[in-house]
């Protein structure tokens, strides 16, 4: 839905508002109920407790929206009546796992529904849950620059990027430090991609990057402060793992097909991988036995030097299949991180498009380089580019960087790339569309990076549109290899799929009514802009459904804070926009809602894939709005009845009616999509309806 349609609903009831959520009250209040207030030293900063913004600031605790919606949304919740929704047959019948969703007891999920009644749910409280978040925009507190490396990016930023080398480091300290800022929180004035890191200065302004022009640092907005607390260190932190589900085993009997001249046989056991004893180990501790399909064959395939672009589905282990063999070579080859050195040259540079999945991956690089010379940093915008660089400056083998910060670091000629052996691209059509691409061309085309021939690039991700298998051709050498597990572009068949007509207007009551009886189970609804995501938040904290929020226009720490939260089960729910719907790997999510479909089909795959994860079992409820999602019945068609799922009377007829010639319809049984694009043009993949590149005016790509 675009930000219009929105606007227009929830207008009506915001003119009669009464801003109880006023600006004021969350920038500087001392009860908890400071949303964003800004602190004035890091280590006021570190040290504050962390105060979710929705559960501490009004919402949960009672204040402001709890107290006033405390009995009404009690009786909301007894007597939720629904718009009517036929079509649900197939949720129905396959039933959720959940006692309060098996087979044949529909009662408490699909009986009542009526028609028309519009709950009470709007109003007052909605709009002060807007204004609410957006104060929190407000209120930074002033600082004075404390440390050379903040002033070297004070300076910095209002200079040429690319121009002479930087004094050496003399930082020491964590300062938080800066300038006084005013309004807007981070990424004004940046180039964002769909899933929203930003990038500045693609296209003309080839170096300019977060510092110039983006998130940490326009020099119209604020300076980014944001230090994160450091991951736990202790060896069972480092290897906590969940268990693999009970289809783990079903993985062995996808097919896969590896294309290109030479390829090297699979593996079979990490064994035969032949990796040295402290890998092994690691291994081991991670709880991990068994190679997952996409790891049989691109762990040979990466130790034989080859180029390689996967594709394999959500939560299947692609993150291990690269960079186990890149640490079994750097240990082969001695390397250790040199520390204190001004000008670091890491061997490995892994880019991923969101800061929270390069941390993801950043902590699975030390999980697995545990108790090796091999030093994995991770450096992301929205955080203090003097920390990253600190990071960078104790040592750098592996550097996992979102593009607009490594593109900074790069500029500021913190890291010497002569030495890289190893690209890695995960999420790799992601990273080579209209959002990112232009930034990774830049990236390949530096002073100092290898050539193609030089380096092994290593491209994954669970969809890979054709186009963008072509463009992907200009980073790998051209004898590369492609390893297609199962259906390109194809959903994970562990998530059982379910797909709701539900109209605008009936979403929010439908979303209740599910929430409410999936109970405390983890559960991500998507959504598709911004303000949607700070709206629907705030609806399911006044129905006292336990939420929090992670999207764009979220400062980096509060995107960290509901993440944790989340995590934790401390907000059993997690309402998002596409920034958290790749490669997220988060423990026992299972549901996902989404209330908005997105824009397209290969969106939808990476979003349901965040539940059914490494052989457990997920659903995935979609909302199919007929007024805005035509567009998406034929590809959803093909991904539900290539996924084995029940695909519903309805969507076929609207797929029908909306026919798209050229587009080969359900192929229910077919194994391969498209696989490797120098076969030729297939007929079964999805690109054809995936692969728009990011609309440049979607509110959730550009600020
Ligand atoms: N061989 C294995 N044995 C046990 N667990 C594994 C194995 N390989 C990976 N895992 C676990 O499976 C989960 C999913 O892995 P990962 O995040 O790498 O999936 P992915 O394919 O990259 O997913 P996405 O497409 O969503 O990015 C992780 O928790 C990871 O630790």
């Amino acid at each position: 839905m675009g930000d219009e349609d929105w606007e227009a609903e929830i207008n009506p009831h915001m003119s009669s508002y009464v801003p109880i959520f006023d600006k004021d009250r969350y920038s500087s209040g001392e009860n908890g109920d400071n949303f964003n207030r800004a602190p004035a030293s890091s280590s006021e900063m570190d040290d504050r407790p962390r105060r979710d913004y929705f559960m501490k600031s009004g919402f949960a605790s009672g204040r402001n929206f709890g107290n006033r919606d405390a009995g009404e949304s009690n009786k909301r919740g007894n007597t939720s009546a629904m718009g009517g929704f036929g079509a649900g047959k197939s949720f129905g019948n396959r039933g959720f796992s959940n006692s309060k969703f098996e087979d044949g007891d529909s009662s408490c999920f699909w009986r009542g529904y009526r028609d028309g009644s519009n709950s009470d749910t709007s109003g007052p409280s909605r709009r002060g849950g807007r204004g609410s978040f957006r104060g929190c925009r407000g209120g930074f507190g002033l600082g004075s620059p404390s440390n050379e490396l903040d002033q070297d990016e004070c300076m910095q930023r209002t200079g040429g990027l690319f121009g002479s080398r930087r004094p050496a480091l003399s930082g020491t300290g964590n300062g938080d430090t800066s300038q006084s800022r005013s309004g807007s929180g981070s990424g004004r004035g940046g180039y964002k991609g769909l899933n929203e890191e930003v990038i500045t200065g693609s296209g003309k302004n080839s170096w300019k990057s977060e510092a110039e022009g983006g998130e940490s640092g326009d020099t119209q907005g604020p300076k980014v402060t944001y230090i994160p607390p450091p991951p736990p260190e202790d060896e069972d932190s480092i290897f906590a793992h969940y268990q693999t589900g009970i289809n783990f085993d079903k993985y062995d009997t996808i097919l896969v097909e590896v294309s290109g001249h030479d390829a090297p046989p699979a593996i079979l056991t990490f064994e035969e991988a032949n990796l040295c004893q402290t890998l092994s180990n690691n291994i081991a501790k991670a709880g991990y036995t068994k190679l997952t399909p996409v790891q049989k064959y691109s762990i040979p395939i990466i130790l034989a030097g080859r180029d390689l672009m996967a594709c394999a589905q959500t939560g299947s282990g692609k993150t291990a299949a690269f960079l186990l063999p890149i640490l079994a070579h750097m240990m082969r080859d001695g390397v250790t991180a040199s520390r204190f050195k001004e000008l670091q040259e890491p061997e490995c540079i892994i880019v991923a498009p969101t800061r929270e999945l390069v941390n993801q991956i950043y902590l699975e690089a030390r999980k697995f380089s545990f108790g090796t010379c091999i030093r994995a940093v991770v450096i992301y915008g929205g955080t203090q580019l003097g920390h990253s660089i600190r990071q960078i400056v104790q040592g750098c083998n592996i550097l996992c960087a979102t593009p607009g910060r490594l593109m900074d670091i790069i500029g500021k000629e913190k890291i010497g790339l002569k030495q890289i052996k190893y690209l890695v691209l995960d999420e790799a059509d992601r990273m080579l569309d209209m959002g990112f691409g232009p930034e990774m061309k830049k990236l390949i085309s530096c002073p100092g990076m290898p050539s193609k021939e030089q380096r092994q690039t290593l491209m994954f991700s669970a969809t890979f549109p054709e186009e963008i298998q072509r463009l992907a051709a200009e980073f790998l050498r051209s004898n590369y290899l492609f390893v297609a597990v199962g259906q390109v572009g194809g959903a994970c068949r562990d998530v059982q799929q379910t797909i709701l007509q539900v109209g605008q207007f009936s979403k929010r009551e439908k979303l209740v009514e599910i929430l409410r009886n999936i109970g405390d189970e983890r559960t991500m609804v998507f959504v598709e802009t911004k303000k949607k995501a700070d709206f629907i938040a705030t609806f399911l904290c006044q129905e006292k459904i336990s939420t929090t929020s992670i999207h764009g226009d979220r400062e980096q720490r509060e995107r960290e804070q509901a993440l944790g939260d989340f995590r934790s089960g401390k907000c059993p729910v997690l309402v998002a926009t596409s920034v958290a719907a790749r490669g997220l790997d988060i423990e026992n999510v299972q549901h996902v809602i989404n209330f908005d479909l997105p824009s397209t089909i290969d969106e939808y795959v990476h979003r349901i894939g965040r539940t059914g994860r490494c052989g457990n079992t997920g659903r995935a409820i979609s909302f199919f709005d007929p007024e805005s999602d035509n567009h998406l019945a034929q590809p959803l068609v093909k991904v539900l009845s290539d996924a084995q799922q029940d695909v519903p009377a309805w969507l076929e007829e609207i797929a029908f009616s909306t026919y798209i010639p050229g587009f080969s319809g359900s192929t229910r049984g077919s194994v391969f999509a498209s696989v490797d694009t120098r076969k030729g043009k297939s007929t079964l993949n999805t690109a054809g309806f995936s692969s728009q590149a990011p609309n440049p005016v979607d509110d959730e790509s550009w600020d």
